[in-house]
């Protein structure tokens, strides 16, 4: 099955960097499609307005409704389907999660668009709730200049996930937010040397014992996310003594 991956924005050069490296090697490989689009292409007037004052007063622009409809038209299509995912990044979106991955990563159509300026008409947003399976989406809570970068972040961890992308998907259990991991944090990580500037790997991992380099591993996993996201922790986790 190839996913096929559709970008909108006014600034499609964004998207030339899925080309290289594992996500250009998907690409050849048949597992994605991807597909950028200047939303300037569906504008008909000589300065290719894409958008205007906001309606009720306010700073800045908003990105108008006119060029999305006649892009959805021709890039999606006319019909209704929810097996096309529409994904709106926005500040105010629902924070994008490893579990939403894993979700898309199992879908056929991935369409991304990327606003600009204040935002998109939110007629928009409608208009593809009725038609196709929206999700408005937060990379966490700060502001950037467009939902180009942020397109490009979850592309890549839903691709990773998707089958026959990674070469050894046994690396992908033991990753932070992981099943394999609980959802905790990843252990610290070493390889050689052994000793560096004066810092050493630590000597369990060194001992060849699996039960104690296992629980090793767990307790620094349940340290880290105690101390760095103690939003991810419940009662199972605990503290470690
Ligand atoms: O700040 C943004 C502007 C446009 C589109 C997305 C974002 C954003 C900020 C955080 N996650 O997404």
């Amino acid at each position: 099955m190839t996913m096929r991956l559709d970008y909108l924005s006014i600034f499609p050069a964004y998207f030339d960097v899925l080309d290289i490296s594992l996500l250009g090697k998907a690409a050849v490989n048949g597992l994605v499609e991807v597909h950028a689009h200047d939303l300037r292409d569906w504008t008909h007037d000589r300065h290719r307005t894409v958008d205007d004052t906001p309606c009720g007063g306010g700073a800045g622009m908003v990105m108008k409704p006119d060029p999305w409809g006649e892009a959805f038209d021709e890039i999606i299509g006319t019909e209704p389907d929810s097996s096309v995912h529409v994904i709106f990044p926005s500040p105010s979106g629902a924070p994008f999660t490893q579990s939403a991955a894993q979700e898309l990563s199992s879908a056929v159509r991935i369409v991304f668009c990327c606003g600009r300026y204040e935002g998109i008409d939110h007629r928009v947003i409608d208009y593809a709730r009725s038609m196709w399976t929206v999700h408005e989406v937060s990379l966490g809570d700060y502001v950037l200049n467009g939902g180009e970068v942020a397109a490009l972040a979850i592309t890549e961890a839903v691709v990773r996930l998707v089958p026959g992308f990674m070469g050894n998907p046994e690396s992908l259990a033991e990753e932070s937010f992981s099943a394999g991991q609980d959802g905790l944090l990843e252990y610290p990580l070493f390889t050689r040397p052994v000793s560096w500037r004066g810092l050493d790997v630590p000597e369990v991992l060194m001992s060849g014992h699996h039960g104690r380099i296992a629980k090793w591993r767990r307790d620094e996993s349940v340290r880290l996310t105690c101390e760095r996201r103690p939003d991810l922790t419940d009662s199972d986790f605990g503290v470690p003594h």
